[in-house]
């Protein structure tokens, strides 16, 4: 690969959580040593169960929150080495699209007042100029100039899910994280939207960093897919590779609880049990022992390297 667009080295983010009136505060651990690259023009996803520090990473890979430990590299800059100023300009290139887009935009101003909004605080354009420009981005997101007037109450989910991805590239960003875009709305607007995702990416020539819990959302956007459990990579590989054995048992066990696209055809019994332990208590060893059917006594007390198998592909699993 040449020189990532985005590089995270070995991040790690915990949080100091409140323990009530009588205990005491408590660490959690919600990223931990995560390290990833993202070529220009590629999608890379991130998948896992909710709460295991998805759209934590997400904040750290954009600088909205600091590390506790570990880089952030975007066009080959750690962000947290530079001066605020210089920071917040490569963060104008690296915007976020967010899961729900009603409670994302302030239902108070017009969908121009909500496009215009960075080009003014960035003091761009005239308003003319400016004018022409939101007409612009809604054309790139399917939608027309007479949005322009409206509020955002007045559009359907996936007509407000264009606007959040309409405002998110007003600044001509290269880099969009996308945190569970389509969670929020119905199966066959999801189709649409993950569409738009992908037209948009090869005629702006964006790179994304894909968020969701569905494997088959992520499978249908992704170059390569990233599997994450309780705040650690277990598994990242490229997509094709998802769709052959040997993969580490969370892996395998999140795509047999993935929807089959054939009705006649049972789902398998899915064989992951339970819910993920909280992040306060992280199982010593391979943090996804205790729901393993593959655990074994070095499982209990090691914890697996992330270590590369094949072309392009790492898991850390002391069975595989
Ligand atoms: N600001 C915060 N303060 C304390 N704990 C936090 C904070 N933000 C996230 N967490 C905790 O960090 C862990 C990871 O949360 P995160 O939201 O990153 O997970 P996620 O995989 O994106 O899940 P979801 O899809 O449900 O949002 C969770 O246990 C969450 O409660």
């Amino acid at each position: 690969m040449s020189e990532p667009l985005l590089a995270a080295r070995r991040l790690s983010k915990t949080f100091t959580v409140s323990g009530g009136w009588t205990a005491p505060r408590r660490l959690l651990q919600a990223v931990t040593e995560v390290s990833l690259e993202v070529a220009a023009g590629e999608t890379l996803g991130l998948v896992g169960e909710s709460g295991c520090g998805k759209s934590t990473l997400g904040r750290l890979v954009l600088a909205l929150i600091p590390p506790t430990q570990g880089e952030v590299f975007f066009t080959g800059e750690e962000l947290w080495g530079l001066s605020r100023e210089k920071r917040r300009q490569l963060r104008q290139k690296m915007q976020i699209v967010f899961q729900d887009p009603y409670s994302s935009l302030n239902p108070r101003l017009t969908v121009r007042q909500i496009l215009e909004e960075p080009y003014i605080i960035h003091k761009l354009g005239s308003k003319n100029q400016r004018r022409e420009w939101c007409e612009k981005l809604l054309d790139d997101v399917g939608l027309t100039g007479e949005a322009l007037h409206r509020y955002p109450h007045e559009f359907s989910g996936g007509q407000r899910q264009r606007l959040g991805i309409a405002r998110a590239l007003a600044l001509n960003p290269q880099l969009v994280v996308a945190d569970e875009p389509v969670s929020a709305l119905d199966v066959s607007v999801q189709a649409q939207i993950l569409n738009l995702f992908n037209d948009l990416k090869r005629k702006l020539g964006l790179t994304y960093l894909f968020i969701s819990h569905d494997l088959s959302v992520i499978s249908h956007i992704s170059d390569r897919i990233a599997v994450m459990y309780l705040g650690r990579l277990v598994e990242l590989a490229p997509r094709q590779m998802y769709s052959q054995r040997r993969l580490h048992p969370y892996t395998e066990a999140l795509l047999e609880a993935a929807p089959v696209p054939d009705p006649r055809r049972r789902p398998p019994t899915p064989r992951l049990k339970g819910d993920p332990p909280s992040s306060l208590r992280i199982p010593p060893g391979c943090p996804f022992h205790p729901r393993c059917p593959e655990a074994h006594s070095i499982c209990r007390e090691l914890l697996p390297e992330f270590r590369q198998v094949g072309t392009d592909h790492w898991l850390s699993c002391h069975r595989r």
